[in-house]
């Protein structure tokens, strides 16, 4: 009964759709305005305010890899979040990607079980060299999601642009506040090209068990 009842409830969400035929047909999605200008100021006001309150670490990758190798792959710092310990914002914030994840695990079976999600702040002149984001053995990672909290009338001579090496060429993207950006974690190579404007997003993974 409850299965049938699901069905019932289903209504179909022409964004997510959108997302869903992106990925399927160009393996990642470009959505504007995923979140409203109200949302990134307050998600950019909570990553300000973690800022000061817990610290942000430098980002590493793989193991113990001493800083100089790091800080020549990427220089960004990050925190992760804690969705049992979010704050205001932060819920309003997992409340859209959860409900972006019960819609793919309805409509494409994608098996969604876990998700990870970190601040990032890229201080002027930090960039991520070109990686898949598997490259950590963590073949659990499906989806990858970054989306932007930069101030409004962020401009493309500011760097720090995303760059997918996709078959059919390179895919250049701007840190655009509200703009949220997903692709297929085990497949597109991609770079965050050096910034020379302290860059604020969100970055996680959606993840099989
Ligand atoms: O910030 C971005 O545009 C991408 C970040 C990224 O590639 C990563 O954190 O793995
Ligand atoms: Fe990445």
């Amino acid at each position: 009964m409850s299965h049938l009842f699901e069905a019932i409830e289903f209504v179909e969400n022409s964004l997510y759709e959108k997302i869903i035929s992106d990925i399927a047909t160009q393996r990642y999605s470009v959505i504007e305005n995923f979140f409203s200008d109200d949302e990134v100021s307050l998600l950019r006001a909570s990553l300000l305010e973690r800022q000061i309150e817990d610290g942000f670490k430098k980002a590493a990758i793989g193991n113990k890899l001493n800083e100089t190798i790091v800080k020549s792959i990427r220089g960004d710092l990050i925190l992760w979040m804690d969705e049992d310990k979010a704050n205001h914002n932060e819920l309003l914030f997992f409340n859209k990607i959860n409900d972006l994840v019960t819609y793919l695990n309805k409509t494409c079976f994608l098996g969604i079980l876990q998700k990870e999600f970190h601040y990032a702040i890229y201080p002027k002149n930090t960039f991520y060299k070109k990686h898949i984001d598997t490259f950590q053995n963590d073949d659990k990672r499906k989806l990858s999601f970054v989306c932007y909290l930069n101030e409004d009338g962020w401009l493309p001579e500011y760097g720090g642009e995303l760059v997918l090496y996709l078959n059919e060429g390179e895919k250049v993207i701007y840190p655009f506040p509200g703009r949220v950006v997903i692709f297929e974690s085990q497949i597109i190579e991609h770079e965050v090209k050096p910034v020379n404007t302290e860059r604020l997003s969100i970055t996680g993974w959606l993840k099989t068990r």
